[in-house]
């Protein structure tokens, strides 16, 4: 029975009482008791450290954990459901048709998101948690409108799941008067309902753990780990988690992050767009580090290439996997030239990520399972290349470089236009849209608001010239939303008024607003 100090604010209909029973909401609630006071230390944590650089420190390497660096350990090798990671999908946790799709598509692993990819409205997060305990005890399945069956298949992808990142709370439920962490709530529920399905199926608690920043946030996974394995009876170590690498100060701790994680199979991913919008997040104070159009800002650049090489080297010496990220580009029936390029470009990165010496890579849609096995079968015919690991020498300079290019009105109204476009889904309950043929993300839609307000701040030109004044924003964001109205078809001219008004107060704001998601869960149900 759950005690009088658990209390959900929201609505919940039958189909949820399940994933909300008592017991369930008491292990979320032990939880909160026992590890909120850490993750609130943290938060306060990375508040100093902004700061700091605020006030001209550049990231380093840490000096307190050189034993770490030099010392001889390894993490423990991976479950045999973990061993081929070669193409990973992801998707939105609450799509239950897509959960489907993506546990039928041939891939190895499934990601399935409380994150990025995923709007944190009480009932879509609600869905997450059916879907997932569904998934687990393979049961799910669905009907679409015109009569399609969905089933699951005999041969599935392995599951792993994402919850939301320590600095979003779930504010639909208070322990003992206050909001529990996302964190808590998302990976609590999991946890709680399918570690027993998921032994019965041979498979495992495995998570992908987002937006972390730095090895002592590994160090309260961790600890939440051997909590929920020592309460819930699941052997030590069993609980495995993927680090997304999406921080620029995280890439100074990877090897310290696994560290933290040793006593249990661990891999790290690079995440290549919160990684990108947190150089220009942290550095919102530098006019040295203006960011061209985002466009620009491909893998290939050395900032990135250098990330992904120091993530490879860490991972293989290490014992752990190393995952590549997600190249936004996904199939477009509409347009068959645009397909054919969406494809080149899909195996161009894949290639590179295998070159590179990466175990697999994430992808976006079913359609580019093919391709994308295609490329790490012909890279290596073991399981993974764990065994490579590349000669690298990576200095801070290397991970800081900005990219050169330039700033164009295109790039601009480009940013405008998905910003708008995306804040709308999002704060319709919908975290993953495709637009002009990308996959957009919270994260992809963070880059493009923070360049619009890093390009602001330090009076950047475009290309041909003119400055980006606050005048030039408001002009091209009226057009670019009338615009959209029009395309729409949409009679009421209000549509997008959350979403101006959120793109408005994060760009024109003279602070730099850390996440968009948490001035923009006010508008969430
Ligand atoms: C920065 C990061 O964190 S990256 C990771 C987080 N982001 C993501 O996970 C995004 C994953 N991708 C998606 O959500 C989707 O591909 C989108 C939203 C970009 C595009 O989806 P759609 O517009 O539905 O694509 P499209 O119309 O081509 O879909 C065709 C079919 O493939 C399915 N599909 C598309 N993407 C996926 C996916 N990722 N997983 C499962 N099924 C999928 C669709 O549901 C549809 O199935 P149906 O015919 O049974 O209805
Ligand atoms: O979560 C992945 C990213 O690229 O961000
Ligand atoms: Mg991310």
């Amino acid at each position: 029975m759950a005690s009088d100090n658990i209390q959900i604010l929201g609505a919940v209909p039958p189909q949820y009482t399940d994933v909300l029973s008592d017991d369930a909401l008491e292990f979320v609630a032990e939880l909160h008791r026992n590890f909120e006071t850490t993750r609130r230390r943290l938060m306060q944590a990375r508040v100093r450290r902004q700061a700091e650089i605020d006030g001209g420190a550049t990231p380093d390497f840490l000096a307190e954990t050189r034993s770490v660096r030099e010392g001889d350990w390894r993490v423990q090798p991976a479950p045999a459901d973990l061993t081929n990671r070669r193409v990973e999908i992801t998707g939105p946790s609450s799509n239950r048709r897509m959960v489907i799709n993506a546990l039928n598509c041939g891939a190895q692993v499934y990601m399935t998101d409380f994150e990025d990819a995923h709007s944190p409205a009480w009932l879509p997060t609600l869905d997450g948690q059916t879907n997932v305990r569904d998934a687990y005890r393979r049961i799910i399945s669905d009907e679409a409108a015109d009569g399609r069956q969905y089933r699951l298949n005999e041969n599935i992808a392995t599951l792993c799941v994402r919850p939301r990142g320590l600095h979003l709370m779930e504010r639909h439920v208070l322990v003992d008067g206050e909001p529990v962490a996302g964190s808590f709530f998302d990976f609590g529920l999991t946890v709680f309902h399918n570690h027993v399905a998921q032994q019965s199926h041979g498979t495992g608690p495995y998570y992908y753990l987002p937006k972390l920043q730095s090895y002592l946030e590994a160090r309260l996974w961790n600890d939440v780990f051997r909590y929920a394995e020592e309460r819930l009876g699941i052997p030590t170590g069993t609980i495995s988690p993927t680090v997304l690498i999406e921080h620029i100060l995280a890439a100074f701790e990877m090897e310290e992050i696994l560290y933290e994680l040793r006593e249990r199979p661990a891999g790290l991913n690079l995440g290549r767009w919160d990684y990108i919008f947190s150089v220009i997040k942290v550095f919102n104070g530098r006019s040295d580090m203006v960011f061209p159009d985002r466009a620009q800002v491909t893998m290939a650049t050395h900032f990135l290439t250098s990330a992904a090489h120091l993530l490879v080297n860490t991972c293989h010496r290490r014992g752990a996997h190393a995952l590549g990220g997600m190249s936004a580009f996904i199939p477009r029936r509409d347009d068959a030239a645009a397909n054919e390029a969406a494809f080149a470009q899909v195996k161009s990165d894949k290639q590179r990520e295998a070159d590179q010496g990466f175990d697999g890579a994430w992808i976006a849609h079913p359609g580019l399972v093919e391709p994308v096995l295609d490329v790490f079968q012909s890279a290596f015919t073991t399981d993974n290349q764990l065994s490579v690991i590349p000669e690298v020498r990576i200095a801070p300079d290397d991970l800081l470089a900005v990219p050169e290019g330039q700033i164009t009105e295109a790039g601009l109204r480009n940013n405008v236009s998905v910003a708008l476009q995306y804040i709308d889904a999002w704060t319709r309950g919908n975290g993953a849209v495709a637009i002009y043929g990308l996959m957009e993300d919270a994260a992809t839609a963070e880059i493009s608001r923070s360049q619009l307000w890093q390009w602001l701040q330090h009076g950047a030109a475009l290309d041909d010239g003119r400055p980006i004044t606050t005048q030039l924003y408001r002009q091209v964001r009226a057009q670019e939303a009338a615009a959209l109205v029009e395309q729409r078809g949409q009679d009421n001219p209000g549509a997008l008024d959350k979403a101006v008004e959120l793109l408005d107060e994060i760009v024109l704001s003279d602070q730099f607003v850390e996440f968009l998601t948490l001035p923009g869960y006010r508008y969430l149900d």
